[in-house]
């Protein structure tokens, strides 16, 4: 048996500052990760799961209370970790806040109190709403492309003005404070803001252009709230928060453990991953597999307007006045919570470190093409009516055939944005930057090299999204900071490349297009109410 050295018994060295600290609000599970400044070392993180709430069929909700609740307790819990290892909190020298998307909250002015629930990204419950506001479009045209050149998005139910209708026009309590000017508007990002600054006593009442462009109501050109598009919505402007770049100073932190540390970045979660991964140059792309699955490609300071189905989004501002930098993404609802729904709803595994292992039992997926368009499908196609199907079921099909076909959806969908992408830029990605939970799934990248037949780079390190917000927060207070700089001594990213053939990679993509036709228009090709109750059998 060795004998202790004194190597071996010393305790390891305190971590050094100064820190970075990021708030991840991910539509899972909230995180606070503490980095080395100017580094994608991470000296420790505290991280819990937030519940959504599903009270009716299509509808996704989370409480907003119980939001701040878990990000304080992941600060605390964070905080605490870093004293254990020997660092000091004081030596936290700015924060960042990085959060999902287009999730809708309204509170008001006064009480600092929610009036409903947070709608989530993924609820579905305006599709109505849509119905109603393409009735509005000039000349009968529905065109769900409408206001894309002047938000760069098309009319879904994904996005935060089209709840925030739904809220007007279903809740009378928002109406109301809507009328009155009590009601306060904010995205994740915003509410966190508002909270940690001191809520009704002063809270700041502000967001980033990212957050900003998944609204719909904010000029995709000038980044200011657009009154065309306010009028198009029936909203008024003051509830909407100040719009500032994702790295400057929003405000400090009012009360807690990190009382008076300022805050100085604001992203949304896939624009702050692009900046995590450094795809900081025109024509980088990356694609992160949480929830959803969702691709930017970083167009500088262009804005390409997508003719095939992509949505035009800010990527970062990192700076009041620095140029603003574009991306065209691919969002895709159902990634990881295609697992979810396996494991929560038809008990076909019980947690998610199974999937790699039960896919890996057999080769292939035997012909079996699951699209979990739960809620519509998202990009290219825009089809709020579609809904879930497997296809090619046959007795031989086994649990293991079904969760390596729910890995193959996920990449599948992949590809039909990388063709979007492919058309709409012209120049074919020669490799994809990858990170988020689904990636710690060695199989599942295999898959997506294969099925879209480029090399994949998996992050060096998971938390690419808190890192980003770490990275623009870092440069709000430190102007010297070169964000390009290679970030770790960890070595190259690890490269995954295609092991199939071109041929059996496009037979399969056709086989998934023919499963894709099969879902869309689901909801509306049925049979109205009145005759399918009436319809008893042949
Ligand atoms: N080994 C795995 N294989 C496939 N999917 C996984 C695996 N581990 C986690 N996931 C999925 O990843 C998602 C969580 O990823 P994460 O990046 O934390 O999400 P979010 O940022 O949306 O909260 C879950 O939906 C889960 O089903
Ligand atoms: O929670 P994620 O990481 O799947 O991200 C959610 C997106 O921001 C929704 O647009």
């Amino acid at each position: 048996m060795d004998s202790p050295t004194s190597e071996t018994t010393s305790p390891p060295p305190a971590p050094f500052g100064p820190f970075v600290g990021a708030i991840d609000e991910g539509t899972t599970s909230a995180r606070f990760i503490i980095f080395r400044a100017g580094t994608d070392e991470i000296v420790c993180f505290h991280q819990i799961e937030v519940e959504s709430i599903f009270q009716k069929e299509g509808w996704c909700e989370q409480d907003p209370m119980a939001i701040i609740k878990t990000v304080n307790e992941c600060i605390d819990g964070a905080c605490k970790k870093l004293v254990a290892v020997g660092g000091k909190v004081e030596d936290i020298i700015t924060i960042g806040i990085t959060n999902q998307r287009e999730s809708t909250v309204v509170w008001d002015r006064h009480t600092g109190q929610p009036l409903v629930n947070a709608i989530i990204w993924l609820d579905n419950r305006t599709t109505t709403t849509v119905e109603e506001l393409l009735e509005t479009i000039p000349n009968n045209a529905r065109n769900i492309n409408y206001l894309r050149p002047l938000c760069g998005l098309p009319l879904s139910p994904y996005f935060s003005g089209v709840k925030l209708r739904w809220l007007r026009d279903n809740v009378p309590v928002v109406n109301q404070a809507f009328s009155k000017g009590s009601a306060m508007f904010g995205t994740i990002d915003t509410w966190l803001m508002y909270n940690l600054t001191g809520g009704k006593h002063g809270g700041v009442h502000k967001t980033d252009v990212t957050n900003a462009s998944r609204t719909m109501l904010m000029n995709i050109e000038t980044l200011q709230w657009d009154l065309n598009l306010l009028k198009f919505f029936g909203l008024p402007k003051s509830i909407l928060p100040e719009i500032c770049s994702s790295a400057e100073f929003y405000g400090n932190i009012a009360q807690g453990v990190l009382k008076d540390i300022s805050i100085s970045s604001d992203l949304g979660d896939q624009q702050a991953a692009l900046v995590g991964q450094q795809c900081m140059a025109k024509g980088q792309a990356k694609a992160t597999y949480g929830t959803g699955c969702f691709l930017l490609y970083n167009t500088g300071s262009s804005i390409v307007h997508s003719q095939h189905g992509l949505l035009t989004t800010v990527g970062y501002q990192l700076g009041r006045k620095a140029t603003p930098f574009y991306a065209l993404e691919g969002s895709v609802s159902i990634a990881g919570a295609a697992f979810n729904w396996l494991r929560d709803n038809i008990n076909l595994i019980q947690n998610s470190g199974q999937i790699e292992t039960m896919a890996s039992t057999v080769d292939n997926s035997l012909d079996v093409y699951f699209v979990p368009a739960f809620n519509g499908l998202y990009a290219p196609y825009w089809n709020q009516d579609a809904r879930g199907v497997i296809c090619g079921l046959s007795e031989e099909t086994t649990s293991e055939h079904i969760v390596r076909a729910t890995l193959e959806a996920v990449c599948f969908q992949v590809r039909d944005i990388l063709d979007s992408m492919h058309k709409d830029c012209k120049i074919p990605l020669a490799k994809l930057m990858v990170d988020g939970g689904m990636t710690v799934n060695n199989l599942f990248l295999q898959l997506q090299s294969d099925l879209v037949g480029i090399q994949v780079l998996r992050a060096k390190i998971a938390e690419t999204t808190a890192l980003g917000a770490a990275m623009a927060a870092y440069k709000a207070v430190e102007s010297r900071y070169q964000m390009e700089a290679p970030l770790s001594k960890s070595g190259p990213r690890e490269a995954i490349k295609p092991s199939i053939s071109a041929t059996d990679r496009n037979l399969r993509y056709q086989k998934w297009k023919m499963a894709i036709e099969r879902s869309l228009n689901w909801e509306t090709s049925t049979l109205p109410h009145g005759e399918r109750e009436a319809f008893d059998g042949p």
